[in-house]
């Protein structure tokens, strides 16, 4: 596969754009495959969604939903992830069914959750006895204030993990502070690395990001060397960015 890069700019508001690439990536997959494995974060990203994806033109029963990063709390709790993608998706809509997620176990301690969850993704690649890394289809990445993405924060040593597929953090600078994140590893392997960023709020870093290729920040370690990398920006977003610098690169 060509290593495209690209950003879209989607106006005042990222959801048709993002819910579009998602639904094109799905299909094309499952045009492919019976199974599309699909990786999906946290904040404005889950609120997107989970207003959304139960609308999109797939077969959801061939679908495989993980997380990017989790919050290692209590399902009920407010900040879980997995809770509000159940709470605000799964519980209004019968053709988003449960058994589609893969959420973390956050009854176990951080450390084991982490293990635990990297094993359900070798058994869902049907790779438990391999080494090989799992490939995901698409990963619907945020962009963190500090330029962080998942759960992968500027100068933490995790954005040097070059062996765990999913790593714990129990010190993590956005609340709260125990979760456990997909690698770099894991996610620069995957086929399609699809970041949505909205809100003038991101300007700055996604300029860094996009733009400058900052190093620096977390987002911008973000490459599939051998698949693609998509950004989808407001215009507000996008602001601080001259046409399309990722294009052709
Ligand atoms: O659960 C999380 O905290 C996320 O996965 C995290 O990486 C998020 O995507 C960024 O912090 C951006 O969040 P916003 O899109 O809400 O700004």
């Amino acid at each position: 596969m060509a290593h495209k890069r690209a950003m879209y700019r989607t106006g005042d508001a990222i959801c048709d754009e993002l819910l579009g690439l998602l639904e094109k990536f799905a299909n094309e997959t499952l045009a492919k495959q019976n199974r599309f494995r699909l990786g999906v974060s946290g904040g404005s990203l889950a609120d997107i969604l989970c207003e959304g994806m139960y609308d999109l033109r797939s077969d959801f029963s061939k679908w495989q939903i993980f997380f990017c990063d989790e919050r290692v709390v209590p399902e009920a709790d407010k900040d879980s992830t997995w809770g509000i993608y159940k709470r605000q998706l799964v519980a209004d809509h019968d053709n988003v069914p449960e058994s589609i997620f893969f959420p973390v176990n956050c009854s176990l301690d951080v450390n084991e959750a982490a293990a635990d969850y990297e094993r359900t993704i070798r058994k869902a690649f049907g790779l438990e006895k391999s080494t090989e890394v799992p490939s995901f289809d698409l990963l619907i990445l945020g962009i963190g204030p500090d330029g962080h993405t998942a759960s992968l924060f500027p100068g933490h040593p995790l954005l040097k993990e070059d062996k765990k597929l999913i790593a714990p953090i129990d010190n993590s600078p956005k609340p709260p502070p125990k979760r456990v994140t997909m690698t770099l590893p894991l996610i620069n392997n995957a086929k399609v690395c699809l970041f949505g960023a909205q809100g003038r709020g991101k300007a700055e870093m996604l300029k860094r990001i996009v733009a400058d290729r900052d190093k620096s920040l977390p987002a911008t370690l973000v490459d599939p060397p051998n698949g693609q990398l998509i950004f989808v920006a407001c215009d507000e977003a996008a602001s601080l960015i001259e046409g399309d610098p990722l294009r052709g690169c």
